[in-house]
């Protein structure tokens, strides 16, 4: 089901600093970062060969990373994206072996205009997973 590693996501308390880091000491090419609302994040990739790391902080008062910084106060890694050809095929098979997608459990347009959805860490021996399908539309 899952095809390549899409990203990794880092959890950062100042994006800015963070991108500046990677690009001093690693000389990563890094994108602009782009604030995503509907997320409650602001986010910037750095490509990483077949993958990309994508450094998130958190955007608005609700936002999800709050809770995750205030464990892990110099930020840390958060999650990790995998593609899938069909992300409701996937939920289906997920949910038929018990995982939990959080959120109102639909797929939501992501950082990239695909869509995406998460399942929780309980599901996946402590790591948060997103699923982001490939394309736009589902392949077989
Ligand atoms: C940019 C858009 C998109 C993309 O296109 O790539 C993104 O990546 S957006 C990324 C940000 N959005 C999300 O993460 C959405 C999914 N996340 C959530 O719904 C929540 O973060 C969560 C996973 C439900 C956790 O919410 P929180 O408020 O922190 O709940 P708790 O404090 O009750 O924690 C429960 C439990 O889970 C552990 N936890 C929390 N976050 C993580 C994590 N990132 N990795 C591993 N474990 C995590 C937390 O420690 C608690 O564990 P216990 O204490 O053992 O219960
Ligand atoms: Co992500």
């Amino acid at each position: 089901m899952i095809g390549r590693l899409h990203h990794i996501g880092i959890a950062v308390p100042d994006i800015a600093a963070a991108s500046a880091l990677y690009r001093t000491r690693l000389g990563a090419d890094i994108g602009e970062p782009k604030d995503l609302p509907e997320h409650g994040v602001t986010v910037a990739f750095i490509e990483a060969g077949s993958a990309s790391l994508e450094l998130l902080s958190p955007l608005g008062p609700d936002s999800t990373l709050h809770r995750f910084l205030e464990r892990h106060p110099q930020g840390g890694q958060h999650h990790l994206c995998f593609e899938v050809p069909d992300i409701e095929a996937a939920m289906a098979r997920l949910k038929a072996d018990g995982a939990t997608v959080l959120g109102d459990g639909a797929p939501r347009l992501g950082a990239h205009g695909l869509p995406v959805i998460f399942m929780h860490p309980k599901d996946f021996a402590g790591t948060l997973v997103e699923l982001q399908q490939a394309s736009l539309e589902p392949q077989s």
